[in-house]
């Protein structure tokens, strides 16, 4: 994610702007509270002189306690309306931003390292709240007094002020240069920050697998590396924010020392009086601490600006409707291609039709010229050896992501003009490794029918052949299962996504089919919920097991991002010398014997040495 995908005038910006009424009023009532700061030294300058006159001071010492009173009360509202603002602006900021990354581009989106993006989301929107509320309240409230507290010493004395100034000035600028190192220090630690938070998400998401290997203390000492780079852009972070207050020290330090010498040489000679003198010094004591909040929230800012730039980018993050970027994955369809604009097919449109299209991820090519229509009912099988581009056939149905040619018809509609909701809504998609969640059984199958009644729960159930399942289970379809479906055995969960895509009552079914899954028990079962599918709506399904093809009504064989050859499968183990290997190779037993006599034949292959299937 680069500055570059950062919208102008971001979305950090508009924030800000929506929460101007809380934002103003906090700084309203600050600047209140800073007047009432300002006029207590004139007031002890005018007690000391009403004292020197020996006249009555009560008024005096009332007026300085209800100003003491009211500047704690001002600067506690104050607080807490900046702060509401800023837990407004961080809410929505996660929201607006939660949103755009589930409607994302996936093509842009797989680019993208999952923690960086979790990180932006979760700790830069909270440094982000910090930066825009304290940090620039303090900055100006603050900036105010030191304001106001120079414009009374200039009243008061200019040649102290300049003496002041001066000292200050010095002390400023040195200041304003470690904070412009401190930004850039904290730009890098938020990015080393993402990148911890990528590897630990990384080796989360897949912790059965790191403890399989063995590779624990292999993943612990990379992420051990990942901390120390942390720490270490951390740690400059740290030095440049102690910076500040020493070298802002040695100015106001040096401007007391100048101050009080001059000061005190002035009132010996007379020309400056006690009372003005006393005034003076404590305006210079009151610059002291909203000078150094000033500088110290400066820095803050500075290392929130770097979380806003994060959070501005992710916020331009591609999504799935605006058009493709251009040089990635999915360019716009060809709109000559455009299908919705030809006139109805009598008999209807096919349920799923690719017409000449052309793919690849990035710069490299995956499918070309792929040409196929899938009927409205029945079991079409898609097979190819592993890598042949039958995965990315189901991604661009979903329009996951976009063909560079040709065009994806569902339903005799080029899907490039449907909307994400319409496409998906009739495709139900069942991915090879059963995409279950934390959650229960139930939450899992109503999970893209939310208003699913009990009767259709129960048919999609029956239909993926899980009634027994559901019944052995602790609480029927209310047991839970943990993180990616634990609980249920791979074959079960596979079936689980099965009942989800039925309860949709899709007109298509895509089903990866996970290869060792299943049981010869189960692959009946499912076998028989296949068929018993298929002729309710069109089931495409990536065919691992001789089953499926055998009784696959049609067959696609993708070779090399091509279509090879279509047909049935006595069809094809005939006329069709990859699918006779395929065939052997991997669908098992009971194709091989076939299949081997074939090859005895020596039938030629467009791929010699080609790979077994999926
Ligand atoms: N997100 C991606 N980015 C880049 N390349 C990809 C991506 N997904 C797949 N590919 C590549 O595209 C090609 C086709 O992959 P695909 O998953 O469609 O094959 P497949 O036929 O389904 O394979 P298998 O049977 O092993 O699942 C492969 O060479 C693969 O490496």
């Amino acid at each position: 994610m680069t500055a570059a995908t950062a919208a102008p005038g971001g979305l950090v910006t508009r924030l800000t702007r929506s929460q101007a009424r809380l934002l103003t009023g906090g700084v309203l009532l600050g600047t209140v509270g800073v007047v009432s700061t300002l006029v207590q030294p004139k007031l002890v300058a005018h007690l000391i002189e009403a004292v020197g006159r020996d006249e009555p001071v009560a008024l005096f010492v009332v007026l300085l306690a209800v100003l003491f009173v009211a500047d704690a009360a001002l600067s506690a509202t104050q607080g807490c309306l900046i702060g509401r603002a800023g837990e407004n602006i961080v809410r929505d900021a996660r929201v607006l931003l939660a949103g755009k990354v589930l409607r994302a581009d996936l093509g842009y989106l797989h680019t993208q390292r999952q923690g960086d993006v979790h990180t932006r989301l979760v700790g830069d929107t909270a440094l982000m709240k910090i930066a825009l509320t304290q940090s620039m309240a303090q900055i100006l409230l603050n900036g105010l007094i030191v304001l106001g507290g120079v414009v009374m010493m200039a009243l008061i004395d200019l040649w102290l002020l300049l003496v002041t100034v001066g000292c200050l000035g010095v002390a400023s600028v040195a200041s304003i240069g470690v904070a412009r190192g401190l930004r850039r220090a904290a730009l890098v630690n938020r990015a080393d920050t993402g990148e911890f938070g990528a590897d630990l998400q990384r080796v989360l998401a897949a912790l059965p697998t790191v403890k399989a290997a063995g590779a624990e203390s292999r993943e612990e000492d990379r992420l051990a590396a990942r901390a120390d780079t942390v720490r270490r852009s951390g740690n400059r972070v740290t030095v440049l924010n102690a910076l500040f207050s020493p070298v802002l020290n040695v100015g106001l330090q040096a401007s007391l020392a100048a101050v009080m010498g001059i000061g005190m040489a002035r009132v010996a000679t007379g020309s400056l009086g006690v009372a003005d003198f006393t005034a003076f010094t404590m305006y210079l004591f009151y610059l002291v601490s909203p000078l150094v909040l000033v500088f110290l929230s400066l820095g803050t800012y500075q290392q929130g600006r770097a979380a806003m730039q994060r959070v501005d980018e992710l916020d331009g993050i591609p999504q799935e409707d605006a058009p493709a970027p251009a040089g990635s994955a999915g360019a716009a369809p060809d709109p000559v291609r455009d299908a919705s604009a030809e006139p109805p097919v009598p008999g209807g449109h096919p349920a799923v039709e690719f017409r000449d299209v052309r793919f690849g991820y990035g710069d490299r090519p995956v499918l070309d010229a792929v040409s196929f229509t899938v009927p409205r009912r029945g079991l079409t099988a898609l097979v190819g050896v592993s890598g042949a581009g039958k995965t990315t056939v189901f991604q661009l149905v979903e329009r996951f992501y976009r063909p560079e040619r040709g065009a994806v018809l569902l339903d005799g509609r080029d899907i490039a003009h449907l909307s994400p909701a319409e496409i998906r809504g009739g495709v139900g998609y069942v991915q090879q490794d059963s995409a279950a969640m934390r959650g229960t059984v139930r939450e899992n199958i109503v999970y893209a029918a939310p208003d699913a009644t009990e009767a259709d729960i129960a048919e999609a159930v029956d239909l993926a052949g899980l009634t027994a399942v559901v019944a052995a289970l602790p609480e029927g379809l209310d047991t839970p299962l943990g993180d990616h479906g634990t609980g249920l055995s791979g074959g079960q969960r596979q079936r689980l996504c099965v009942a989800r895509a039925l309860l949709q009552k899709p007109a298509v079914i895509l089903l990866d089919e996970a290869t060792a899954h299943l049981d010869s028990e189960s692959e009946a079962a499912l076998r028989d919920s296949l068929r018993r599918i298929a002729r309710r709506c069109a089931v495409v399904a990536i065919a691992h097991r001789i089953s499926t093809v055998v009784e696959a009504d049609r067959i696609v064989v993708l070779d090399d991002g091509r279509v090879r050859a279509v047909g049935t499968h006595a069809q094809l183990i005939r006329d069709d010398a990859l699918y006779g290997r395929l065939a052997a190779a991997q669908f098992a037993d009971g194709a091989r014997t076939e299949a081997a006599s074939l090859a005895a034949t020596g039938a030629p292959s467009s791929r010699p040495g080609a790979g077994v299937a999926g």
